[in-house]
């Protein structure tokens, strides 16, 4: 059984001005022991999907959909039940490390809380623990004993680190943990982080703007666009062939010296994501798309399946995944290096895999793909 499934979640946050639908029908699956990273620009909805799962949302924030976590809905746990689930069973690892901690307090202090908090530990107990727990993420044991303004950026995202395990969760959940770190130090965070999930056999979603780091670090990756996932498979596959424009962009991507990482565009794409108050009409990615065709416009393919069979589920929510949808012109802008995806896909594929007719355009919206599956 999966540890963790998502199943058609969307957040909508609600603000003066009106509706803003930063999540938008997302399904994923973990397995236990599973890795998964999630990618994509500033805005696509990463942060509000990791904090939904643990139910960890502003109020203006409305959750729909269902997030089984062992079988047991997340969304519907009563506030007791959600507590004794956080940290105990899955426990998070926020953005920038310098935010998490306690300014006034010892960080064995910290770190001991959630043991104490769950009734997981007496005092003497919890403090040897601590000392484990430092130990294992490669501070002394001394350091419980230093305040956070005493430790380097990386020694306090890996404090971050023992605390999330302090519990022995069986998921943890990182988002960018390393962004506000130097190169080196993010690097070796990773490594830790990598080292611990795979020695203590934890589920690990973990989300980034770099699908470099992801690939090295985890099985599968879900690539988001403006509050979807328009890939999702093994992360050799969608690093290295990738199926959706996006995806390739995005994996082509590399940091330069002095720039901030949420700051970076991916290579070769112009403009910006769109305001998801006024989403494009179509793939919302038609209008960056270096392989746009008309039809995109008007389209919003659903994922279909993009991989080859014996690597594991790999999908993509593409036209060019779909030659059957693929009617429509294209757009001035295509090259015809570009439009080499166009043979991405293969035989447009049903949800099992089999090879299926060419359908018309209609019943690859969303509303009718529902009603083919249900
Ligand atoms: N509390 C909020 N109220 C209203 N809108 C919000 C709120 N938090 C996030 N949003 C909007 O939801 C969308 C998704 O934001 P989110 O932070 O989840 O994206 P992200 O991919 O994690 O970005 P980043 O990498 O910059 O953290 C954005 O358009 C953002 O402006």
């Amino acid at each position: 059984m999966n540890l963790l499934s998502l199943e058609d979640v969307s957040v909508t946050y609600t603000i003066a001005s009106g509706e803003v639908p930063a999540v938008r029908g997302v399904s994923l699956e973990l397995a236990p022991g599973e890795a998964l990273g999630i990618a994509g620009e500033s805005g696509s909805g990463k942060s509000t999907l990791a904090m939904a799962l643990l139910r960890l949302l502003p109020r203006d924030a409305r959750v729909e959909g269902r997030i089984l976590l062992d079988g047991e809905d997340v969304l519907a746990m009563k506030w007791g039940r959600l507590r004794a689930v956080r940290w105990a069973e899955a426990s998070i690892v926020f953005q920038g490390a310098q935010h998490g901690l306690n300014p006034v307090r010892r960080i064995g202090e910290q770190i001991a809380e959630p043991l104490l908090v769950h009734g997981l530990a007496q005092p003497a107990q919890a403090r040897t623990r601590v000392a484990e727990l430092l130990e294992q993420v490669g501070l002394p044991a001394w350091r419980a004993r230093s305040y956070p303004h005493e430790l380097s950026g990386g020694q306090r995202q890996r404090v971050m680190i023992a605390m999330a395990l302090a519990c022995s969760p069986r998921l943890i959940i990182a988002d960018e943990p390393t962004t506000a770190l130097d190169v080196m130090v993010q690097a070796q965070v990773l490594t830790l982080i990598k080292d611990l999930i795979a020695s203590h056999g934890i589920s690990l979603i973990t989300i980034s703007h770099d699908l470099s780091v992801l690939a090295d670090m985890c099985d599968r990756l879900a690539v988001m666009y403006a509050g979807r996932v328009v890939e999702n498979g093994p992360s050799h596959e969608v690093f290295h062939e990738a199926r959706h424009p996006y995806s390739r962009a995005l994996a082509a991507a590399f940091p330069t010296v002095g720039d901030p990482v949420s700051r970076m565009a991916p290579k070769g794409l112009g403009g910006d994501p769109p305001d998801p108050m006024d989403l494009p009409t179509g793939c919302s990615f038609h209008p960056r798309c270096p392989v746009a065709l008309d039809v995109c416009s008007s389209l919003d393919v659903e994922l279909w399946p993009a991989g080859r069979p014996d690597e594991g589920p790999h999908t993509a929510a593409c036209v060019h995944v779909r030659p059957d949808l693929k009617t429509g012109s294209a757009a001035p802008e295509s090259s015809s290096q570009e439009s080499g995806a166009d043979d991405l896909g293969g035989p447009a594929r049903g949800a099992r895999g089999e090879v299926v007719a060419a359908a018309s355009l209609e019943t690859a919206t969303r509303d009718e793909r529902a009603k083919e599956t249900s």
